[in-house]
């Protein structure tokens, strides 16, 4: 019998799991579960998908370790016992824009107040980052505040509840999803209870006793399954934040960049120093194995494609072949994508916009390819702010729920001006996840060496044309929003 590993992946729309064998990495089986909708989630229901998506895998019976792989930032704040004070707000929740501006402000506003949060945390506040989501409890909601004994993230509570464990002292994270959080120092990986302090508006003695996980090493057991469901057997690992989980289950290294478009669309890069970019575009987040990975976030990924489908009363494949039946640059028409505002480039407010549409240009055809080529200009975007600072870029692997659509992968190489390569669709998230757990089982210094993921690489004329005219439009819609 191989001994078994399971990985999961709660993600922004729903939770997988994978079992997989720990030595060779092969598949066994799998799970999954829907999350609800909205930017504002009780983190019970994450809990329940993640029952849900472990009983459809199976079980964790005779899996011997597991490590839980999530969306970044949610604020989950914790009372004294233990419990979930309110709905935890999701890093797409934009109503803490102005709490992020105030705390640029209170270190000088503008570069100089960027550059400070860069040098103390590695990036510069936005909506999505859970400092700025303190700040709004604060200030919106202060009996809440007061209660805030412990704040975790969604994989942290989530190992957590995976262990039956109801100790605040008990809860750990790992660097990866510690370092989006605002108030953990990347570089120096350790936490900034001044930070913590401010975003609450209280002292930093009292900041000190609020909880926060324990930030364990990438290999290092955090604790065990919950006894009482019979998973006393089960090794915890400390889990990661998704990108950071993804790109340990691609084997990334330095010179690999996956372009993931799930809910969010996310360019990131594994660098061996730390990253710190005061003007926004690329947050300098940490990895799940003791490295760096910056990431350049967008707030609209996918949904970007099933919203356009759903206008054009289409199915992915259709919108696909609506796209790929249309010339480069759909006949002068461009989306720009903003439709839940926008995080990279930082306009919380910003709504979305057809530019240029013509007679020629108001068809199904064109509208299915200036979607797109919105999406993929907004990711070609962050790329180019990865490469300006400096972060090598020899490899490019598309994931994530819309890296299906075979009009992303054939248009991507155009818009980014690069081949890419796609690998056989799976759940990347959680394979890392998986692979960490194996890691933590193995007790040895680096991860297991699975079985490469196998790829498909896929070329095509550059069509920098399309860049510069989204780019012109980019620019009305910021003066505008
Ligand atoms: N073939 C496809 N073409 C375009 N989008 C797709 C396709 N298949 C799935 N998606 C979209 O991918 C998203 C889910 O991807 P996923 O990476 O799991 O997201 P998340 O990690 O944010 O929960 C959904 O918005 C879904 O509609
Ligand atoms: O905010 C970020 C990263 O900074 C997002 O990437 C979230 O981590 C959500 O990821 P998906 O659920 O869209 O994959």
């Amino acid at each position: 019998m191989p001994t078994l590993v399971a990985g999961i992946d709660s993600s922004t729309q729903s939770c997988k799991v994978v079992i997989r064998d720990a030595d060779t990495g092969e598949l066994v089986r799998t799970g999954s579960a829907k999350h609800p909708e909205g930017t504002e989630v009780a983190p019970a229901a994450w809990w329940d998908a993640l029952l849900e998506a472990i009983t459809a895998a199976g079980g964790l019976d005779d899996v011997a370790a597991a490590s839980i792989g999530g969306q970044q930032h949610g604020m989950v704040a914790l009372d004294a016992q233990g419990s979930v004070i309110r709905d935890a707000l999701l890093w797409n929740d934009t109503r803490s824009a102005d709490a992020a501006d105030a705390l640029i402000r209170e270190y000088g506003g503008g570069s100089e107040g960027a550059g400070a949060w860069t040098a103390m945390t590695g990036s510069v506040p936005v909506a999505s980052l859970t400092v700025t989501k303190l700040r709004w409890l604060a200030d919106a909601e202060p009996r809440n505040a007061e209660r805030v004994a412990a704040v975790a993230l969604p994989h942290d509570w989530l190992t957590w509840k995976l262990s039956g464990s109801t100790e605040l002292s008990d809860l750990a994270t790992d660097r990866s999803d510690a370092s989006g959080t605002g108030y953990f120092d990347t570089a120096a990986g350790s936490y900034r209870f001044d930070l913590l302090a401010r975003a609450l508006r209280i002292t930093e003695d009292a900041a000190r006793r609020i909880i926060l996980p324990r930030v364990a090493g990438p290999a290092e057991q955090v604790g065990t399954g919950d006894a009482a469901r019979g998973w006393g057997h089960l090794l915890l690992g400390p889990g990661a934040g998704d990108n950071a989980a993804a790109a340990l289950g691609l084997g990334m290294s330095t010179g690999d960049v996956a372009i993931s478009i799930g809910t969010s669309g996310v360019v990131s890069a594994v660098s061996p120093k730390p990253i710190q970019d005061p003007s926004g575009m690329v947050t300098g987040f940490a990895d799940a194995t003791g490295e760096f990975l910056p990431l350049a976030v967008t707030l609209n990924g996918s949904r970007v494609l099933d919203g356009a489908a759903k206008m054009l009363g289409v199915d992915h494949a259709g919108l696909a072949e609506l796209a790929l039946a249309a010339e480069p640059g759909a006949n002068g028409l461009t989306l720009v994508p903003y439709l839940e505002g926008e995080r990279t480039p930082n306009l919380p407010h910003a709504t979305g916009s057809f530019i240029g549409l013509t007679r020629a240009s108001m068809n199904p055809r064109d509208v299915a390819r200036a979607a797109v080529e919105g999406l993929l200009c907004g990711l070609a975007d962050g790329l180019e702010a990865m490469t300006s600072q400096g972060v090598p870029v020899e490899s490019i692997t598309l994931i994530g729920g819309a890296a299906r659509s075979a009009a992303v992968q054939q248009i991507a190489p155009a818009i980014l001006g690069r081949e890419v390569t796609v690998p056989a669709p799976g759940e990347y998230v959680a394979d890392g996840a998986a692979r960490q757990a194996a890691w933590v089982l193995s007790g040895s210094a680096t991860p297991p060496a699975w079985s490469t993921v196998q790829t498909q690489t896929i070329t095509g004329t550059p069509t920098p044309q399309v860049r510069e005219a989204y780019a012109a439009r980019r620019e009305l819609i910021a003066a505008r929003d």
